[in-house]
């Protein structure tokens, strides 16, 4: 291991497994955490590999060819992510979002996607089944996707100049080709594509115009994401963030916009389209706007590891309930209500706020504790 590396996963993301309440849960609409949040997404993380090595998520100098990533047999079936998306369905999960690493590199991942597309909710309704890439070989993937049942998808680019984009993404990856993924995605009827590009002062923050011409009238919803200081390796600096009120003013001096209402509580994205209507763009402000208030997102790692917010330091093993740990003395838990109590009560006791705290000392002492990776939870 070189000495950059962080240390490996056991210390990085320590675990706990939840207890098996000897009660059952509050029946499935009344759960709420501690801030009186419902659960209604659920982020699935595949794998913490990628092809890319963005500056902001995997910089080279850590995710390096000494870097330990889990083994095969450290990650959740699909089998199992299967089984624990039915329950957190029953729990109120509308939305699943399948992210990693990169997803469309797991084999297989079209199997998993039809298995989701097949779970119901207690209403007898589907739910919302979307994905997370960077289009890197979604040209390929797209029909096939659709066909297993994917409803949308959201691509991560960062800039339109071939030269900024090679740069970000570190392996001298075209830009042309997350286009063409692009555009296969919304002939294959993944509607509506959403991109999303996280904007860094000084690295890409010249794209922002030529971003918006190019998807103008295109039907993509375009997003821009403001720099986080999530995980602990990607070097973030405050004056590297452009705050959104900012980014909307420079848009709005050549591109009159029209603000959008809020479609769900909880959204991330404030929206706006622009006058002519050719373009709907959207603002993720995390570090200036927090949005913790009516934060409904619980994130599932690659490893069965559930966490409560995006900057958590600790997750809950859940691989340790479904497979048992005879180390632990943990037997696995066979009858799904037992597996629905247990996920409840960890939900009910979550007051986790991450970016609202940011700046006090309750998070600096997270800081210090180190973060779960982006790579690795999924954004
Ligand atoms: N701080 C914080 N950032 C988030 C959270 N959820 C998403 N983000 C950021 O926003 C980016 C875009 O989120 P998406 O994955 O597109 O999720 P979404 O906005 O819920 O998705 P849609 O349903 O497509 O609108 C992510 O990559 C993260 O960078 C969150 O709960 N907290
Ligand atoms: C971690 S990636 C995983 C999925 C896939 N590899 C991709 O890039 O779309 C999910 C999202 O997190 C975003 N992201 C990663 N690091 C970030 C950071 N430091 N701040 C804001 N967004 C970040 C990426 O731009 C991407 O849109
Ligand atoms: S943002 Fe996505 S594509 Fe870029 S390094 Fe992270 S996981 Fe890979
Ligand atoms: S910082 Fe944590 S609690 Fe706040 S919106 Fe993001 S994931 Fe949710």
């Amino acid at each position: 291991m070189s000495e950059r590396t962080i240390p490996i996963v056991d210390h990085r993301y320590a675990s706990s497994v939840p207890e098996i309440p000897q009660q059952g849960p509050a029946p499935a609409g009344l759960l709420a955490d501690r801030l009186g949040r419902p659960l209604h997404d659920l982020r699935i993380s595949i794998t913490d590999r990628c092809n890319f090595r963005c500056t902001y998520c995997m910089p080279k100098d850590v995710f390096d060819a000494h870097y330990e990533f889990l083994r095969h047999a450290d990650l959740l079936r699909f089998e199992e992510i299967d089984r624990l998306a039915r329950v957190f369905v029953q729990l109120g999960v509308r939305k699943l979002r399948i992210t990693g690493g990169e997803p469309l590199l797991r084999k297989g991942v079209e199997d998993l996607v039809a298995m989701l597309a097949a779970i119901r909710t207690p209403e007898g309704d589907p739910v919302e089944l979307t994905m997370t890439t960077n289009a890197s070989i979604l040209a390929r993937k797209a029909r096939a996707l659709k066909a297993a049942g994917l409803n949308r998808i959201t691509v991560s680019l960062d800039a339109l100049d071939d030269r900024v984009f090679r740069r970000m993404n570190d392996v001298d990856f075209p830009v042309r080709t997350v286009l063409d993924g692009i555009a296969e995605a919304q002939a294959a009827g993944l509607a509506p594509v959403k991109v999303n590009m996280v904007v860094q002062r000084g690295v890409n923050d010249d794209q922002l115009l030529p971003m918006i011409e190019h998807f103008r009238g295109s039907g993509v919803v375009l997003r821009f994401i403001e720099f986080m200081d999530v995980g602990n390796t990607n070097g973030w600096r405050m004056d590297q963030v452009v705050p959104s009120a900012e980014l909307i003013q420079r848009i709005a001096a050549s591109h009159p916009l029209h603000p959008l209402d809020p479609t769900a509580p909880g959204e991330t994205a404030e929206r706006w389209l622009l006058d002519d209507g050719s373009l709907e763009i959207g603002a993720i402000s995390s570090v200036t706007r927090a949005f913790c208030r009516d934060c409904n997102r619980a994130r599932l790692s690659m490893e069965g590891k559930l966490y409560l917010c995006l900057f958590a330091t600790h997750g809950h093993d859940l691989r340790a309930l479904l497979r048992g740990d005879p180390q632990a003395g943990l037997k696995p838990v066979v009858d799904d209500a037992d597996l629905r109590a247990a996920l409840a009560q960890v939900w009910s006791r979550r007051d986790d706020r991450y970016s609202e705290l940011r700046g006090t000392e309750a998070a600096a002492a997270l800081r210090a504790e180190r973060k779960v990776e982006m790579s690795y939870i999924g954004g």
